[in-house]
C-alpha cells in the first residue's frame, strides 16, 4: 500500500468527499412540474394524512444524519465541530459505498445533553435514521437515551454500538481459534468511554465474567470515588491499580483509549494466546510490529486499514442501517446488535471473494488468527449483516413492515452488490 502523506491526505480531501445527486429527470417543462409545483404538493398532501408516507414519497427511508459535536474525534480528542468535518463526511461516504444508504454530516456547535438532543428532535422529520458519531462520554449514553426514547427512527451512537459489535464478532471467532471459554477469559479493556462501555455491556450479553476496565486514572476499582455512574456498573474489587498490574494473565486487551498506551512489556505478561485490539485512531494503543517483537503467539487487530484484522466500525453501521432502514425500523434493539454481530463472525468463516483478495494484494486471505472478521470491501457483508438485522428487527416487532421474507430481502441485497437478473 502506498504510504499516506500529509499531502496526498490533503490533496484528497480538496473541496470534501461527498456531494449530492438528483434521482429523478428534471429537464422538461413537464417534468419540472412533477417535481417543483404544482406536482410536488400531491405527496405533500399525502404526508400531511399519514406521516408514515414520508418513507415513501421523499428521501427519508434511505437517509441518515451524521450527527456530532466533535468533542471525541477518533483518538483526536475534543477538536471541535468544524475539525470534525472530514472524519462525518467520510463517514457518509461510507453509508453510500458501502451499503448505498444516503447520509450527510451535521456538526453541531452546540454541547449540552440538552441543546444536541433538542438539535436531533428539530432535525429528525428529515430523516430515516440517526448515526451520532465521536460525540464523547459521560454525556453520549444520555443523548442517545433520550433520543431513542423520543424518536420513532432509528438513532445509533456508532462509537458505542458498532465497536462493541465489531469486537464481539471479533471475540466470537477468537474464542473458536482458540478454543477458550466465554465464561472463563479475562479482558481489559482500556478506555472507559463511549465504546469502551457499550463493548463491555456487549461482552457481559454474550456470556463474559471477568472484565477490568481503566480509565485515564487507571483500573476502575470499587476503592475509587470519583467514578461516573457507566464506570461504576463495571467496578470490581481489585488490588490492580494501573493497565500494569490488571493485564497480568488476560486473554484480550481492548484498547479504545489512545495512542501508545500498551507497551511490549505489559504484551509480555499476557496469557498465552492472547488477543489484542488495539483501535485507538490513528495511532493505536501499540503497533503490530512492536507486539511481534516480544511474542508470537498474539491475535493482533487495530482500526486501521494498513493492518490484518481491521476491527473498525466501518464494518457495522452501513449495513446496521441498510437493514433498519429497509425494514424501517423504529430503534435499533440489543436483538438486532447481536445478530449483526452473528453474521460478521459467520462471514468471516465463509472463503474470502477474489476481489477482496485483488484489493489487498494478497491471495492467502482465509479465516484463520489473521482474518478473524470480514475485510470492509467484502460485498457479502451487507447481505449478511442487513439480512440478519432486519430479521431481527422484524422478530423484535419493531419494524413497520407488515411482513418480511428472509430469501427474498437477501435476493435484492445481492441485486444491489452484483445487479439483478434480468426479468423474463
Ligand atoms: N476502531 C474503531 O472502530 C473505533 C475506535 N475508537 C477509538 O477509541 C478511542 C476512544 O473513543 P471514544 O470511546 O469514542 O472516546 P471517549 O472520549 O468517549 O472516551 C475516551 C476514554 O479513553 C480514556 N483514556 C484517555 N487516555 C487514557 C489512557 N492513557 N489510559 C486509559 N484510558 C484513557 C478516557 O478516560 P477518562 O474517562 O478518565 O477521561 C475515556 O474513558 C479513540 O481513540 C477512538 O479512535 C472508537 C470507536 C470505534
Ligand atoms: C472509527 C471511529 O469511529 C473512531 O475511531 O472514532
Ligand atoms: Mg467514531
Amino acid at each position: 500500500m502506498s504510504t499516506i502523506t500529509k499531502e496526498k491526505a490533503l490533496e484528497y480531501h480538496k473541496n470534501g468527499k461527498i456531494g449530492i445527486d438528483v434521482t429523478k429527470p428534471c429537464n422538461t417543462q413537464y417534468e419540472l412540474s412533477l417535481a417543483y409545483t404544482p406536482g410536488v404538493a400531491i405527496p405533500c398532501l399525502e404526508i400531511a394524512e399519514d406521516e408514515d408516507l414520508s418513507f415513501e414519497y421523499t428521501n427519508r427511508g434511505n437517509l441518515v444524519a451524521v450527527v456530532s459535536d466533535g468533542t471525541a474525534v477518533l483518538g483526536l480528542g475534543d477538536i471541535g465541530p468544524l475539525a470534525s468535518k472530514p472524519v462525518m463526511e467520510g463517514k457518509s461516504v461510507l453509508f453510500k459505498k458501502f451499503a448505498n444508504v444516503d447520509a450527510f454530516d451535521i456538526e453541531l456547535d452546540v454541547h449540552s445533553i440538552e441543546e444536541i438532543v433538542a438539535t436531533c428532535k428539530a432535525i429528525a422529520p428529515t430523516f430515516g435514521g440517526i448515526n451520532l458519531e465521536d460525540i464523547t462520554a459521560p454525556k453520549c449514553f444520555e443523548i442517545e437515551r433520550i433520543l431513542k426514547e423520543e424518536l420513532d427512527i432509528p438513532v445509533f451512537h456508532d462509537d458505542q454500538h458498532g465497536t462493541a459489535i465489531i469486537t464481539t464478532a471479533g471475540l466470537m471467532n477468537v474464542l473458536d481459534l482458540t478454543g477458550k471459554k466465554v465464561e472463563e477469559i479475562k479482558i481489559v479493556i482500556n478506555g472507559a468511554g463511549a465504546a469502551g462501555i457499550s463493548c463491555a455491556k456487549m461482552y457481559k450479553a454474550l456470556g463474559v465474567q471477568h472484565i477490568i476496565m481503566c480509565d485515564s486514572k487507571g483500573v476502575i476499582s470499587t476503592s475509587r470515588d470519583d467514578l461516573n455512574k457507566y464506570k461504576a456498573e463495571f467496578a470490581i474489587e481489585t488490588d490492580a491499580k494501573t493497565l500494569e498490574d490488571a493485564i497480568e494473565g488476560a486473554d484480550m486487551f481492548l484498547g479504545l483509549s489512545v495512542a501508545g498506551a500498551l507497551t511490549k512489556e505489559m504484551v509480555a505478561k499476557m496469557a498465552p494466546e492472547p488477543v489484542i485490539f488495539a483501535l485507538a485512531n490513528p495511532v493505536p494503543e501499540i503497533l503490530p510490529e512492536e507486539v511481534r517483537e516480544v511474542r508470537s503467539d498474539v491475535i493482533m487487530a487495530t482500526g486501521r486499514s494498513d493492518y490484518p484484522n481491521q476491527t473498525n466500525n466501518v464494518l457495522g453501521f452501513p449495513f446496521i442501517f441498510r437493514g433498519a432502514l429497509d425494514v424501517r425500523a423504529r430503534k435499533i434493539t440489543e436483538g438486532m446488535k447481536m445478530a449483526a454481530a452473528e453474521a460478521l463472525a459467520a462471514l468471516a468463516k465463509e472463503p474470502v471473494p477474489y476481489y477482496v483478495k485483488a484489493a489487498y494484494h494478497n491471495e492467502d486471505i482465509a479465516y484463520g488468527k489473521e482474518h478473524i472478521i470480514p475485510l470492509p470491501f467484502n460485498k457479502e457483508a451487507l447481505i449478511w449483516v442487513a439480512s440478519a438485522v432486519a430479521k431481527a428487527a422484524f422478530e423484535e416487532g419493531v419494524a413497520r413492515v407488515d411482513s418480511y421474507d428472509h430469501e427474498a430481502y437477501r435476493e435484492e441485497l445481492r441485486c444491489i452488490i452484483y445487479g439483478c437478473p434480468e426479468e423474463e
